[in-house]
């Protein structure tokens, strides 16, 4: 009876063929209706090729919307994947013949209409991404007949209402961040962090503020009331609130004026006081000096100098003689600012009087003797490569111990992958994350080489960027024989190879590990856990590994990669380097030099990108369909899945 089919059905292929045809998308698809539907570029069927298993066009210029009766008649499918494209409209109501979804990615499009019930039909749902699009109304209680959805995310849509108290048991990722909620987050729900909730009109509860008392009068929202909100108190309350307001403004006016002239004259006392100096200095340094919240440092150099820093004055010893020529006084008296509290200290931007910019690292809990840290210090400061941040002086004091190298105008690589995403910031390209990759190997490899020292803190605020170039540099090398063994081993969680938790030892191939992950950090926009990042990090490796695993290796990547064609075979090839990188077993890790080596093959044979110049402009192209069609030869995505070990 069990009819065994060679080929997808008629109505499948012919879906897919309406889809394609109605939908305008870069002309990279050259689906050919001689062919099998199973080799058409997206397209995955399974093992016995018999229906379409899965359809993924990421980043593929889609236009438009979906049309009714094209990609519904995939009965079959459990994989869909449109995400990153520009399609708009409402999901079509004959999705809900696809009742064996499993996985829906339709992340970052300008999708509309109310949340699309036709994707609740399959409740084999376990993923279902609706992220950045522009769906509205409420997040419907039916939800909860996807009972074996383990990742809802919705965020940065406009959806608004009441949350629904959503109780599914295997949910672990839940995203409703960014839309127009409001009300008070269930129980069901509480477990999620803030960040799941953040961005909404006027959510509570839960991680985020408590809710206010149910009686009490509604707050007079400031700047008026919105006029979605036209619910009947507050039509009752107009006028009590008009005089409310009004005594509330004329009291507040008062407080704010009296607070004002008491502030000036607190100022002007002061300046009475200072009239000496004209310039305030904002000593880097240390001891005693406390630092304010805006990140300056606040008391003055008197303060700052205390008996003993003053006997160790002149001990301010240069690496490499020659490139600065300031002691440790000019340093007190350079003005400073917190740059960020690291793991081992803090560090400061310290402007010079002579305009020389450098960077003071003051590191807490060092237990080596002063002898042991100058050894260590004379190590590093052999160590010279146009990828490493050059240690330039340090000084050593019972009570204070700096380090001083290159300040690295451009900021550091973690900044520019995470620093304000989504809002309208320039994504790092496919070229520039390349190039950035290289030199962090580049220098890497040379520690481990020429210098022998293990960098024991590879991490993505530790690779800075000199110029807008970004030509990288590995700062913050070599500092671990200061601290002992007694340093958290949480120093650099998401990052930390497996082993090192217990022996507390880096190594050579720990650096690898960490490197791999950062590897992967570039490859997947994300950030790997860390103390400081609260729950915003993940378990990169083992995150990749399972999508991989699960799904297909080209839902890993990037969003903000997406708009780069023809760049998939490099970051497969760059993925699976970085999965050797993460292997749990040490010896199973290749070493620097061989990684450095895959990279740069990899590197000349996929492109003609050397080490100084970088083709990142002119790999990005459009999304416009008739701009990415012209050249496009090369199909976005490999057939199979890569052979990446977990
Ligand atoms: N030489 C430098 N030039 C420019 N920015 C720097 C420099 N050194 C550090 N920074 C930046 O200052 C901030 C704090 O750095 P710091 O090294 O103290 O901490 P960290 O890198 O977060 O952690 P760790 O102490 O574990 O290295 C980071 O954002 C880092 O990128």
């Amino acid at each position: 009876e069990v009819i065994v089919e060679s080929e997808p059905s008629p109505a499948e292929k012919q879906g897919l063929l309406s889809f394609i045809n109605q939908t305008p998308h870069a002309n990279r698809l050259k689906w050919n209706t001689s062919d099998s539907v199973c080799n058409w570029t997206g397209i995955e069927c399974d093992s016995s090729q018999s229906y379409v298993y899965s359809l993924r066009l990421p980043g593929t210029g889609l236009v438009g919307s979906i049309p009714e009766n094209t990609l519904g008649n995939l009965n079959q499918l459990r994989v869909l994947s449109l995400r990153a494209n520009r399609l708009s409209g409402s999901i079509p109501s004959d999705f809900s013949n696809l009742k064996l979804l499993r996985s829906v990615y339709l992340q970052n499009n300008v999708l509309s209409g109310e949340f699309p019930m036709s994707l609740t039909a399959s409740n084999r749902l376990n993923r279902l991404i609706l992220s950045q699009n522009n769906f509205t109304g409420k997040i419907p209680f039916t939800v909860n007949s996807l009972t074996h959805l383990s990742v809802l995310d919705l965020d940065n849509n406009g959806f608004s209402g009441t949350l629904p108290s959503i109780d599914i048991a295997g949910l672990q990722g839940f995203n409703v961040s960014n839309n127009k909620l409001n009300g008070s987050i269930p129980e069901t729900l509480e477990k999620f962090p803030a960040s799941s909730f953040s961005g909404n009109l006027d959510l509570c509860g839960g991680p985020l503020k408590p809710c206010q008392p149910f009686f009490q009068a509604p707050s007079p929202a400031p700047g008026g009331a919105t006029p979605a909100d036209n619910t009947p108190v507050k039509k009752k309350s107009k006028k009590l609130s008009k005089a409310a307001i009004i005594a509330i403004s004329v009291v507040c006016g008062l407080i704010l004026l009296i607070l004002l002239g008491l502030l000036l004259l607190c100022c002007l006392k002061k300046r009475k006081k200072n009239s000496t100096t004209t310039q305030p200095a904002k000593p880097v340094v240390p001891r005693s000096v406390p630092v304010t919240e805006t990140g300056t440092t606040s008391s003055s150099k008197d303060e700052a100098v205390g008996a003993s820093a003053e006997a160790d004055r002149n001990k301010l010893v240069f690496l490499d003689g020659g490139v600065y020529s300031f002691d440790l006084e000019d340093l007190l008296r350079a003005s400073a600012e917190v740059l960020g509290k690291g793991s081992v200290g803090t560090s400061y931007k310290a402007v010079l009087e002579e305009g020389t910019t450098v960077v003071v690292k003051r590191l807490k809990d060092v237990v080596v003797s002063k002898k042991e840290f100058e050894q260590q210090m004379d190590v590093l400061g052999k160590v010279k490569h146009d990828n490493i941040v050059p240690l330039r002086a340090y000084y050593f004091s019972k009570d204070e111990k700096l380090l001083v190298q290159d300040f690295m105008a451009a900021g550091s690589l973690s900044a520019l992958l995470h620093g304000s995403r989504g809002s309208g910031r320039t994504p790092l390209d496919w070229g520039h994350r390349m190039k950035i990759a290289l030199g962090t190997a580049r220098g890497l490899s040379h520690l481990h080489v020429s210098g022998k020292v293990p960098h024991g803190n590879i991490k993505s605020s530790n690779i800075l960027l000199r110029s807008a170039e970004h030509e990288a540099g590995i700062s913050d090398y070599g500092l671990n024989p200061l601290f002992g063994t007694a340093t958290p081993p949480n120093r650099i969680a998401g990052y930390r190879a497996p082993e090192v938790v217990e022996t507390r030892r880096v190594t050579f191939k720990s650096d690898v590990y960490s490197f791999g992950v950062l590897l992967l950090e570039l490859l997947t926009g994300k950030a790997p856990n860390q103390a400081s990042l609260g729950d915003e990090g993940i378990d990169l490796p083992r995150w990749v590994q399972s999508v991989v695993r699960e799904e297909w290796t080209a839902e890993v990547f990037d969003v903000e990669l997406m708009r780069y064609h023809n760049i998939e075979e490099e970051m497969v090839q760059l993925l699976q380097i970085a999965m050797a990188c993460v292997s749990t077993v040490p010896d199973s890790r290749p070493g620097m030099q061989e990684v450095l080596r895959m990279m740069e093959d990899m590197n000349t044979s996929s492109s003609s990108r050397g080490g100084e110049t970088d083709d990142g402009g002119l790999r990005q192209s459009s999304d416009e369909p008739s701009k990415a069609g012209s050249g496009g030869h090369t199909p976005p995505s490999s057939r199979t899945p890569p052979a990446v070990t977990p």
